[in-house]
């Protein structure tokens, strides 16, 4: 396995309320690293990058603190671009979602170069596919996903000198939150979309192995796990919380699935508020779910031909 390389960036510049920034020292004192190397894994804490601060302004033109997301976005995407080249798999610790366009952007230049197959699996709640037209805040993080596919301003959507993403590279899991204009945007621009009502009637393991069909050696997998995908009565340390999501069994599954299958390249880990959270039982869990990504299982692990 790879080394792993954790890169905080603790600001909440696009999200909607502050707190956010707290989350890498969050999952650092609920014992991320130490659970890691626990695995016989190798780890690298170069800690938190640093970036403007948030001004805690109302929107310009449908976006608020667009010079400071442009800002914490390019010394990501440099950060994680960098931990790629040199063969290590990287962990953003966030942050908010906005960081998902560094974040993401860099890992899809890095499958370019090398003429890896991108697979993005995005956890959440919310879609994040809003735009400045149709925005209902003007919050960043409610807009990566459009970035990534093209649609935004120039400097989040170019950060790596083309735009990062199509459509069929993405699918969007525990979704159950979707704005009035975004909800014609989501299907216009055509990614896949497991929200809850799918989870609910056809279960969480036929949902992922849908999520990672085609996937093959040549496959990069990236997951960007934003915490209020999971439901807040396990998870109430998120900004943005919604009722009505994954259990711990459910959420646990997709990350033993993604385990499993070997390929997983580069990870974020977003929106983890420890100002709204209870005892750090967010960033806690968060840590049990980071264990089974990287290969902690009850038993053994089982391929998915040997099940019943
Ligand atoms: N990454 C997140 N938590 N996003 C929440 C977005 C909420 C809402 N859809 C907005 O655009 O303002
Ligand atoms: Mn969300
Ligand atoms: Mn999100």
């Amino acid at each position: 396995m790879k080394t792993i390389h954790l890169i905080g960036a603790p600001t909440d510049i696009g999200a909607s309320v502050r707190g956010a920034g707290l989350g890498p020292d969050a999952l650092r004192v609920a014992g991320l690293p130490q659970a890691l190397r626990d695995r016989q894994l190798q780890v690298i804490d170069s800690g938190n990058l640093a970036g403007p601060p948030n001004p805690w302004e109302p929107p310009r033109d449908g976006f608020r603190h667009l010079p400071e997301v442009i800002a914490w976005n390019r010394s990501i995407y440099t950060a994680v671009h960098d931990a790629l080249t040199a063969g290590q798999l990287p962990v953003l610790l966030g942050g908010d979602h906005c960081l998902a366009i560094g974040s993401i952007s860099a890992v899809a230049r890095h499958c370019k170069a090398a003429g890896k197959q991108l697979r993005v699996l995005w956890f959440d709640a919310h879609a994040d596919t809003n735009t400045a037209h149709i925005t209902p805040s003007g919050n960043i993080h409610g807009m990566p996903v459009a970035c990534l596919l093209g649609h935004g301003p120039e400097a989040l959507t170019h950060l790596g000198g083309e735009v990062a993403l199509q459509a069929r590279e993405l699918c969007q899991i525990g979704v159950r939150s979707v704005d009035a204009g975004e909800r014609a945007f989501v299907k216009e621009l055509g990614f896949e979309v497991f929200d809850m009502r799918y989870i609910d009637e056809f279960g969480m393991r036929a949902v992922m192995e849908l999520a990672l069909a085609g996937t093959d050696s040549n496959t990069h997998l990236h997951v960007s796990f934003d915490m209020d995908c999971m439901d807040p009565e396990i998870a109430p340390g998120v900004g943005t919380a919604v009722r009505g999501g994954p259990s711990y069994r459910e959420t646990q599954l997709c990350m033993e699935m993604i385990a499993d299958t070997g390929l997983l390249g580069s990870l974020d880990l977003v929106e983890l508020n420890p100002a709204l959270d209870v005892r750090n039982q967010t960033a806690e869990l968060a840590v049990d779910l980071i264990e089974s990504l990287f290969g902690k299982s009850t038993l053994m692990r089982r391929a998915p031909a040997d099940g019943p």
